[in-house]
């Protein structure tokens, strides 16, 4: 039986990072090294300001770090050592070539496996975490195979990652189900069950699912599809009741009490966000193009097309309820990450909405407790609707309090659910805004009744606010 005493993790990132700590603190005896390219986000992992936030994550670094837990750019070196190597590389969509906006851009899955097999002098169990279209783990195996020293023998492993941001060290701690695909042979058999060894020691083994290698890289493509469906049907239902006068929250509670459908993922919003769902959509889509199942991709694709149509609809709603225009008008974005307790703007609801009222000349008024400026510029100045830095820091002001980033604005929206939105001082507020003073709940978490009795115009995704009497 393969015993596994050191590991390399390969992408100290959103993944990398918090799933290793997690397994250095469930097993003490294995020595465990995140390696990066980017020394900059290496050093931050060895500092006191770890380069993502993530509820308890800074106490179980300390905790760990210096014990068996590492982060290093010895990327070499840890990968000759260890007999197991998570691969957690970013793989983005690609924005070149063949399959552009589509397709998984594999340069740095690619780029690792090189590595690994170039290294290498002694066998290895090599595990892919980061998320990949199907077949991915064949490529690897070719790339490793074909450049492997003599007598170097690798197992591949599909180990797809299910955790959250904002709930990373719950998720791992108490994970639904671990997936482990891998060769249906004697040898694929044995690495599979060194992983789920690991594994065993903290999550009961009736939740560790091992399967073949298609099953397991297909199955993360479609459990994020399946997610993303979900909010984007919710979204859907929310015009519905915008046009109708029906109450997506009631709506989402009646159908979310039959156990079959399920109470989760049914929070109507402004557009889901996040660097996965997306991506990995687009991903089965171009798969599914690739097998020639067409009409298979256009459904999923819907999921992605509402999701545009929802950001896109409510910045229309807004601009109409400010009489058609926001020239000059301060407009105060409250939440730029793509949702609660994360600092994580990928694929942000509030990056698309800023940009939409920048290119309508309103001042964007910002306030994140875990944003920074130069994020939000990097943001809004990628490749799209507007390029131009100076245009973006003549029209974005970001604030340090939300009190400062509402004063004196005409209009408010609550474009992540942090907590501390909910109880603010809004009697407050509306006194230091112009009137009269709009506040759009883009997330579902005010308190509407008490908004609207305070004078404020409420505007709320999937439902209408009944009139003060
Ligand atoms: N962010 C999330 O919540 C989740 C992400 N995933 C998947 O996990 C993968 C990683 O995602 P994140 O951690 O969010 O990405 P990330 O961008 O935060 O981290 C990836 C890291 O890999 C490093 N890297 C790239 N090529 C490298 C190489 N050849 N050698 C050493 N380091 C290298 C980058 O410098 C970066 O720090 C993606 O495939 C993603 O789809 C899966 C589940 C959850
Ligand atoms: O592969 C990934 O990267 C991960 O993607 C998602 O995790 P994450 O994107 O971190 O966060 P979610 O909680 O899924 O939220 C995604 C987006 O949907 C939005 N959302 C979620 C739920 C809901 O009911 N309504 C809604 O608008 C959120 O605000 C957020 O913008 C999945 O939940 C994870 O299982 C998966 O591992």
């Amino acid at each position: 039986m393969t015993v596994i005493k050191k590991i390399c993790c390969i992408g100290a990132g959103y993944v990398g990072g918090p799933s290793c700590t997690v397994l250095a603190a469930k097993c003490p005896d294995v020595i465990i090294t995140v390696v990066d390219i980017s020394q900059p986000r290496i050093d931050a992992w060895n500092s006191d300001k770890l380069p993502i936030y993530e509820p308890g994550l800074d106490e179980m670094v300390k905790q760990q770090r210096g014990k068996n837990l590492f982060f290093s750019t010895d990327v070499d070196g840890t990968i000759r050592d260890a007999d197991l190597i998570f691969v957690c590389v970013n793989t983005p969509t690609k924005m070149y070539g063949i399959g552009q906006g589509r397709a998984a851009d594999l340069t740095y899955l690619e780029a690792a496996a090189r590595r690994i097999a170039g290294i290498s002098t002694a066998p290895k169990i090599v595990v892919e975490k980061s998320t990949v279209p199907v077949h991915a783990a064949d490529s690897i195996a070719r790339i490793l195979h074909a450049n492997a020293k003599e007598g170097v023998t690798f197992q591949i492993l599909s180990n797809p990652e299910f955790l959250a941001e904002g709930t990373a060290i719950n998720d791992l701690v108490n994970a639904d189900r671990v997936l482990i695909g891998g060769q249906q042979s004697p040898a694929g058999h044995e690495a599979i069950e060194a992983l789920a060894s690991l594994y065993a020691r903290w999550i009961p083994r009736e939740r560790i699912l091992t399967m073949n290698t298609w099953s397991s890289e297909l199955s993360k493509l479609t459990a994020n599809a399946f997610l993303a469906q979900r909010v984007s049907s919710i979204n859907a239902i929310s015009a519905v009741c915008e046009a109708t006068g029906a109450d997506v929250e009631e709506v989402a509670r009646a159908i979310g009490t039959d156990t079959r459908i399920g109470s989760k993922f049914l929070k109507a919003s402004i557009g889901f966000g996040g660097s996965c769902f997306q991506k990995d959509i687009l991903n089965l889509v171009y798969l599914c193009e690739s097998l020639n199942l067409p009409e298979v991709g256009e459904y999923w694709q819907q999921v992605v097309k509402m999701n545009d149509w929802q950001r896109e609809r409510f910045t229309r709603k807004v601009i109409a309820q400010l009489f058609n225009t926001v020239q000059n008008k301060k407009i105060a974005i409250l939440g730029f990450a793509f949702k609660k307790d994360t600092g994580d703007t990928r694929e942000s609801a509030a990056i698309y909405i800023s940009k939409y009222f920048l290119e309508e000349s309103a001042q964007v008024a910002i306030y994140d407790p875990k944003v920074s400026e130069d994020q939000v510029v990097r943001d809004l100045s990628e490749p799209g609707l507007l390029s131009n830095v100076d245009k973006i820091k003549k029209g974005v002001t970001m604030y340090s309090s939300a009190y400062d980033a509402v004063k004196d604005a005409h209009a408010i929206i609550v474009c992540t659910e942090w907590d501390e939105f909910k109880t603010l001082d809004y009697q407050r507020i509306y006194e230091g805004m112009q009137k009269p003073a709009f506040i759009f709940d883009g997330r579902l978490i005010l308190d509407h009744q008490k908004l609207r009795s305070i004078g404020f115009q409420v505007e709320v995704i999937g439902k209408r606010v009944p009139p003060k009497y």
